[in-house]
């Protein structure tokens, strides 16, 4: 038996499609939602990730704004840039593209960005919401990952969720949407101070790999039944994503997200909700 597949593609095209007739709604109301991209240097792995955000807010009927700086752009111009976006009513969420040049202090960067603009869900003040159970724009991956399990109907309530990888964008924030009363989950955060990962990894229900280690959970560790989300993105010799979760455990578990077109696809279309989601807010006057 080979799992069923936790399709993101096919997810993320439904919530885009959800989003199509919100935005509409809200051009009624006298509000186009607007997203930002700030874009520093010209790494083409970044550049076709922030075009494919503006294909996605095409697609949608959203505007969008891009800006980009060389990569030799100081931290004074990168801050002129992100105060630009601030003041710039057509700009109602942004990003900026991470990761920045070395030597940016991107803590700083991303501290100047109106909490009201935020679309990555990952300021301090929005992550600080997540925590006090305040409503606010929530981070794109975890968010996306929820979603994807809500869409394929795999029991969260209840649920004993591995979380491997403690990175901000994915380990250190989807456990505190999973543990919202909302959500229920038990969770069980590793890294790589974890002494068995394996013995950790035969009780899950549901596997979030996220560790960007090639390959790092394997069909044997994984229990039969279990949801695995691959998040890791690792490239081999040839450029080909790897990610963190062996081939062969797609005989063992039950639900497995691809890597490419799992967790990615999700990210992005949550960009777009948070977006949505803040121009309602501002509409209805919260
Ligand atoms: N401020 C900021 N916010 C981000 O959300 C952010 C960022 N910086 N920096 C880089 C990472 C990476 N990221 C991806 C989003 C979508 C796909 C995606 O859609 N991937 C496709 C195709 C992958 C491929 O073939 O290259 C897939 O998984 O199917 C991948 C990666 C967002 N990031």
């Amino acid at each position: 038996m080979s799992a069923q597949i936790l399709d993101g593609k096919a997810t993320a095209a439904a919530i885009k499609s959800d989003l199509t007739a919100r935005v509409a709604a809200l051009k009624e109301r006298g509000l186009t939602p607007g997203l930002g991209t700030l874009l520093v240097g010209d790494d083409p792995g970044s550049r076709w990730y922030v075009n494919g955000k503006h294909r996605d807010c095409a697609e949608v009927g959203m505007e969008s704004i891009q800006r980009e700086l060389p990569d030799t752009a100081t931290q004074e111009e990168i801050e002129a840039v992100v105060r630009e976006l601030n003041e710039n009513p057509a700009c109602t969420g942004y990003i900026v593209q991470l990761p920045l040049p070395k030597g940016i202090d991107t803590n700083r960067v991303l501290e100047l960005i109106d909490p009201a603009k935020d679309a990555d869900g990952l300021h301090p003040m929005s992550l600080g919401r997540l925590v006090l159970n305040e409503t606010g724009p929530l981070p794109c991956t975890p968010n996306g990952i929820l979603h994807l399990l809500r869409h394929h109907g795999v029991e969260i309530n209840g649920a004993h969720v591995v979380v491997v990888g403690r990175g901000i964008t994915v380990g250190r924030s989807i456990p505190l949407l999973l543990t919202r009363k909302s959500e229920n989950a038990t969770v069980t955060q590793c890294h790589t101070g974890t002494r068995d990962l394996a013995a950790q990894l035969r009780q899950a229900d549901i596997i979030v790999a996220a560790a960007g280690v090639p390959h790092i959970i394997k069909p044997e560790d994984v229990k039969p039944g279990a949801a695995v989300l691959d998040v890791g993105v690792s490239r081999d010799e040839n450029g080909k994503i790897v990610g963190d979760v062996h081939p062969g455990v797609a005989e063992v578990a039950s639900w497995l997200s691809p890597n490419p077109g799992g967790v990615g696809p999700m990210t992005r279309a949550e960009l777009l909700v948070n977006v949505v989601e803040a121009a309602e807010r501002a509409v209805a006057g919260q």
